[in-house]
């Protein structure tokens, strides 16, 4: 089945990997567009990682492809990890590790410039981490740490932000931060995020992708519970926590409403 908003900005055919002889996706077709707020849904172990991984191109797919347009290179994806992927005791103050994410941007050589620091500063100013520049990461809380993974994605500037579950053990603070931010950035870039909890950006989400092995795609998060069944093979309240029919709101009338 395919998908997604008219410009697409990344643009997937028939993607099957695995990591040994079993595949992990099967001919997942899925057109990201320029306007689009993604998250993708689906049970533990469904491939979601990996379909990002594949689009970032850190895996080589056994079939199909992942098309970007023309002039976009690796640098102009921002990609938030797992928070449970990142080794905090690594020895950076925070203002350095969001430095980092300018790495590149004048050439591989180039040194960091005053733009650089500029930006640095916004984007923590922006995320509400400016009090904390000067911090070890290992001192960060989880809600922090989380934050400051994203300003390293987002101060790079990226054409599309890419999110592996960014509300896991996360504070209040962090959520509704991280809410805002995102629906900001979703003006100029498509976000893509995977979660466990659609709930955290009911507000802000306009399509859901529920991946396991294949691919089952919404256009605009009206998921039925037959639907939902197929994708997780498990009773829709695991996760529609009782929400039936429309898990996201309608964007279109809420526009209209407001
Ligand atoms: N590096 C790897 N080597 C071998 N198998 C892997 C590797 N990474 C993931 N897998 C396996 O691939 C399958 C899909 O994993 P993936 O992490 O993509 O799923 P997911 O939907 O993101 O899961 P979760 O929601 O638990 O994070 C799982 O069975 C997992 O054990």
């Amino acid at each position: 089945m395919r998908a997604g908003g008219s410009e697409a900005v990344v643009d997937v055919r028939g993607l099957t990997f695995g990591y040994d002889r079993e595949p992990v996706l099967r001919d997942v077709d899925l057109r990201i567009g320029r306007n689009d707020f993604l998250a993708i849904i689906g049970p533990n172990g469904g491939g979601k990682t990996t379909l990002l991984r594949l689009m970032l191109g850190l895996e080589t797919p056994w079939r199909g492809e992942v098309t970007w347009p023309t002039g976009v290179r690796p640098g102009h994806i921002g990609f938030v990890p797992q928070f449970s992927t990142f080794d905090k005791n690594f020895p950076l103050r925070l203002r350095d590790a969001v430095l980092m994410g300018r790495l590149g941007r004048g050439g591989l050589l180039a040194r960091y410039g005053r733009a650089d620091h500029r930006a640095v500063d916004a984007i923590l100013e922006r995320l509400h981490l400016g009090h904390l520049a000067f911090a070890p990461i290992a001192d960060l809380s989880g809600g922090q740490l989380q934050r400051a993974l994203i300003a390293r994605a987002l101060v790079g500037e990226p054409r599309i932000l890419l999110l592996d579950e960014p509300t896991a053990s996360v504070d209040a603070e962090t959520r509704q931060v991280l809410g805002q931010v995102l629906e900001e950035l979703n003006r100029d870039i498509p976000v893509v995020v995977i979660t466990h909890d659609i709930t955290a950006f009911a507000a802000q989400v306009k399509q859901i992708a529920c991946v396991n092995r294949e691919l089952f795609y919404h256009g605009d998060g009206q998921l039925s519970h037959a639907d939902l069944a197929e994708a997780y093979g498990c009773p829709v309240e695991l996760i529609a926590h009782g929400v039936p029919h429309r898990v996201l709101h309608d964007h279109a009338r809420d526009a209209v409403g407001s």
